[in-house]
């Protein structure tokens, strides 16, 4: 079998770094490039050794087409407009691209939506596989715990250079949830409560965002009712379970039919 070409989008960053050493130990993939905004103290350095490991020979550029010309899958874990970028490159090169980045708008999810005619991409707020099984486990408790008697509230934390919030996986939590009761998250959902906010209502989705230290990522969907409370989350104890999963997306990925793909078909759940 001939091994992956994977381009690193956001290769400097905490998962970029991380990207680049687990493609690399991975006898199916060869990391062909490794791509940083204009500007970046990471341009011509050596790819390897910029994750921390022995000298790939590989400059970081900026050039993100060659990037994607070079490879059979790119992945972006950068910031929303950059993954927008990318995803245009996708579709003008039909390369496949996995794109990780959160703190999209539903604007800009859309544009990505139709990259996809043109290129397969596959985009996940949380690439781990817990998370993946936690977003089907929520959706049918959702479906069981009637609205009337069942609040539900999700509770994430993440370290403290994030800077999104609530984080994409709570969110996804959230519309995982509001699918399951049949309504829009939109409608549904209580982001912040501060002051005199009066009592909760009834079905309504709220929001918690915790923010310190080195968290990995946390999550907690709590359905809570008088006399009982439901709760259903993850840890994540570091970032590797995130770098192995977009390493297993890009594989899958390579060489699939254009199209919108998420973390569960990977997985098959
Ligand atoms: N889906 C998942 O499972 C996970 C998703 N994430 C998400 O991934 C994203 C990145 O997280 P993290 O690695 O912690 O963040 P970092 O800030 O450490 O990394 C982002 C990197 O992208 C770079 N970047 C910015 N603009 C461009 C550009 N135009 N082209 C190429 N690179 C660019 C940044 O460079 P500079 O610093 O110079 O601006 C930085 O090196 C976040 O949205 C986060 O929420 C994180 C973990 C898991
Ligand atoms: O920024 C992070 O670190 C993470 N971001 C993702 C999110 O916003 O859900 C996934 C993971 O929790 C780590």
């Amino acid at each position: 079998m001939t091994a992956t070409k994977i381009a690193i989008l956001g290769c400097s960053g905490r998962m970029g770094r991380l990207l680049v050493e687990t493609g690399r130990a991975d006898p199916d993939c060869r990391v062909v490039a490794g791509v940083e905004g204009p500007g970046s103290k990471a341009l011509g350095q050596d790819l390897g050794a910029l994750a921390g490991g022995s000298p790939l020979g590989l400059a970081v550029t900026e050039d993100a087409r060659a990037a994607f010309a070079l490879a059979d899958v790119a992945i972006d874990f950068t910031v929303p407009a950059a993954s927008l970028a990318h995803a245009a490159l996708a579709a003008e090169s039909g390369t496949a691209l996995v794109i990780g980045t959160t703190g999209l708008s539903a604007g800009q999810l859309e544009t990505i939506g139709a990259a996809a005619a043109r290129a397969p991409i596959l985009r996940a707020a949380n690439v781990s596989l817990g998370v993946t099984l936690l977003l089907a486990l929520v959706e049918q408790a959702a479906v069981r715990l009637p609205a009337a008697d069942y609040d539900i509230e999700i509770l994430e934390m993440h370290h403290r250079h994030k800077v999104d919030a609530p984080s994409g996986t709570a969110l996804a939590l959230g519309e995982a949830a509001a699918a399951g009761r049949g309504v829009s998250l939109e409608e549904a959902s209580v982001r912040v409560r501060d002051g005199h906010t009066g009592p909760r209502e009834a079905g309504t989705i709220g929001f918690a965002t915790l923010r310190g230290g080195d968290v990995a990522g946390d999550h907690s969907v709590i359905f809570a009712a008088e006399g009982e409370r439901l709760e259903l989350g993850h840890r994540a104890s570091n970032r590797a379970v995130f770098a192995k999963g977009a390493i297993r997306a890009a594989k899958w990925l390579a060489g699939r039919p254009n199209g919108l793909y998420a973390m569960k078909d990977v997985l098959g759940l």
